[in-house]
């Protein structure tokens, strides 16, 4: 049985205000979802204390170095996001991916370092609209996944999180509809091999309340990656709910 799951990504948005806002709307008390919410770095220790005893919520970063320690400036190693109270990291996000050049080589390497360091990663994959309209959606997940699955043992799979969040639905206010995401959610599960069916497979990409529940009816998603409509706290507790 999956817990389902819904992690909010606030990307580069908000400050200390907002952050405080947040949870002063949002009713944790009332949502029986497993929630993460990944804020910018400066913001987590806010968050880490809004998580304390709390068993269902937790705190994640959006990302982390491949390096442990040293002169890396400007990094932050998985060591100091456990000195948070830091318990998830985004890996891979497609945003780290475009922007500022992470390979899944690269990104393979950080899944293992949050992995053995105690976080779970929330590795996100999916294909761009070019690659979806050349119908190589599967093949260039199968290479992202590949990536990671070539220098871990198959179970470790079993600590960690996929986001399947298609570059084309992120920001942009298309979903992929139920039925798409499915597909790809079911081919990533039969991907991971024999510890397949324990892993919570993610739906990023445009989610809303409004199209949350049609996307946590299918049988493979097992909750979301929200980006925008994590920016508001009663949208937010609106999609952690009908992930329940
Ligand atoms: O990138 C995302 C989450 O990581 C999705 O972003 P949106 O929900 O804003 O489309």
């Amino acid at each position: 049985m999956r817990i389902p799951l819904v992690a909010a990504n606030w990307k580069m948005n908000g400050n200390k205000a907002f952050a405080e806002r947040f949870f002063s709307d949002f009713d944790l008390q009332a949502i029986a979802a497993h929630v993460v919410v990944c804020p910018p770095f400066p913001y987590i220790p806010l968050v880490s204390q809004v998580a304390e005893d709390r068993e269902r919520f937790s705190v994640g970063a959006q990302n982390l170095s491949q390096e442990s320690s040293g002169a890396y400036t400007g990094e932050i190693s998985a060591e100091m996001l456990l000195d948070w109270n830091a318990r998830y990291v985004i890996i891979g996000h497609s945003e780290r991916r475009s922007l500022y050049g992470e390979t899944s080589e690269l990104v393979a390497k950080k899944f293992v370092v949050a992995q053995q360091a105690g976080l779970i990663p929330i590795l996100c994959v999916g294909e761009t609209l070019q690659e979806r309209e050349q119908e190589r959606t599967l093949e260039v997940i199968a290479n992202q996944l590949k990536a990671v699955s070539d220098i871990i043992e198959s179970d470790t799979w079993k600590h960690s999180v996929v986001a399947y969040e298609p570059v084309w639905a992120i920001g942009t206010g298309k979903t992929a509809t139920p039925e798409e995401a499915q597909d790809v959610h079911q081919f990533i599960r039969g991907e991971l091999g024999n510890v397949g069916e324990q892993i919570q497979i993610l739906y990023g990409g445009s989610v809303k309340s409004a199209n949350a529940s049609a996307l946590f009816a299918q049988a493979d998603i097992d909750g979301a990656l929200v980006g925008g409509a994590s920016l508001d706290a009663k949208e937010f507790a609106a999609i952690c709910r009908a992930a329940e």
